[in-house]
């Protein structure tokens, strides 16, 4: 038997493409199957101002191969010191379709991010007025706090308040790890979005711990216990129209990740769209594909549907992935679901 599916191009919402040699060797890998990505600014340094957006939009054309097609949607880095003007005509003049705010030291290259949230108030109101959406990594950095915890605390402490204080801002939860997130989403209005990546809806906890601890599986927010993993997986394939495909796919070479205090990221781009198939058929809502990786985001983005495809086909024989992809700083570990996988994208 075999079959196939074919949607509108996906777009990935929440995507690192690092910069350099990494930049080259990993771009490729998302290019072949998304027509666009919202490209997370945490470069080390941060990727503050509209001048360094623009920048760095230009290494990323830079580095495309010929013949390929890709429109990265840039992004800003929230910091303290982020002045709403610079942000405001960074939308105006098309460059930007976002702001990420992370807590200082919540993840990867967030040591410029905000601590104090009254600081960045300003911004944020400029942003509300002008419709142009907050991206979150919600995770408080409290260190009483569990880090099993630390996405519905962030909920509870910070999310919800700012968005109470800043009536009309548009904010999207990225990479949503909880039911907690799920219904945090689900009870608010559809100025509220959440990305959900590939990774999370394939594995939980004991992925990364049981039988030896597993590197390759560890990113942040932390994969959660099984509950809330068939909560993502119910919400992706919900239809819900807030919920959408932002891979969080986060290259950092095996030096990195192996090692005894190891980077977090899972790197994805290579596979998601034949893994993401996988995780939609298995629940029975392949006609849901659709939805979550090519049109929910466009739909919260306000950004059209793409007009070319994407085929995706099942074969009775498994198929094989690269294990890792090359680059000049050392090789990087491709996601490796654990399971046979029939699907891949046509090529
Ligand atoms: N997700 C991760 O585990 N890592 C991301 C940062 C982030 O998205 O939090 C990275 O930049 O490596
Ligand atoms: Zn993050
Ligand atoms: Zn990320």
């Amino acid at each position: 038997m075999s079959t196939s599916i074919t949607i509108p191009r996906p777009d990935d919402w929440h995507l690192h493409l690092r910069d350099g040699a990494m930049l080259g060797a990993v771009l490729p890998e998302t290019a072949r199957h998304f027509a666009r990505a919202i490209i997370m600014p945490n470069l080390v340094p941060p990727v503050v101002t509209a001048a360094q957006a623009a920048a760095y939009r230009d290494r990323i054309l830079a580095a495309l191969p010929e013949g390929m097609q890709f429109d990265p949607l840039m992004t800003l880095y929230l910091t303290e010191q982020t002045d709403p003007a610079d942000v405001a005509a960074a939308h105006a003049s098309g460059l930007v379709k976002a702001v990420k705010l992370y807590p200082a030291g919540a993840t990867t290259n967030s040591a410029s991010g905000v601590t104090n949230f009254d600081t960045v108030r300003p911004v944020l109101e400029k942003m509300a007025e002008i419709g142009l959406p907050l991206c979150v990594h919600g995770e408080v950095t409290d260190p009483d706090v569990d880090i099993f915890d630390r996405e519905a605390v962030f909920i509870d402490r910070v999310l919800d308040p700012v968005r109470r204080a800043t009536p009309g801002l548009r904010v999207v939860m990225e990479h949503i790890t909880t039911s907690n997130g799920v219904e945090y989403v689900q009870a608010n209005a559809a100025d509220l979005g959440a990305t959900i990546t590939t990774h999370h809806l394939i594995i939980n906890r004991n992925h990364i711990l049981v039988g030896g601890i597993k590197p390759h599986y560890y990113c942040l927010p932390v994969a959660k216990r099984e509950s809330h993993r068939l909560a993502l997986r119910a919400a992706a394939t919900s239809g819900d129209a807030r919920f959408f495909l932002g891979t969080d796919s986060a290259p950092h070479t095996d030096a990195n990740k192996e090692m005894a205090c190891g980077c977090a990221g899972c790197f994805t781009a290579t596979n998601t769209m034949a893994l993401l198939a996988h995780v939609f058929d298995e629940m029975g809502a392949l006609d849901k594909l659709e939805g979550f990786a090519s049109r929910n985001g466009p739909g919260f983005y306000r950004l059209p549907v793409n007009t070319a495809t994407l085929t995706l086909t099942k074969s009775d024989a498994p198929v094989t992935f690269p294990t890792k992809i090359a680059t000049d700083d050392g090789p990087v570990t491709v996601f490796d679901p654990g399971f046979p996988v029939h699907w891949q994208v046509q090529p």
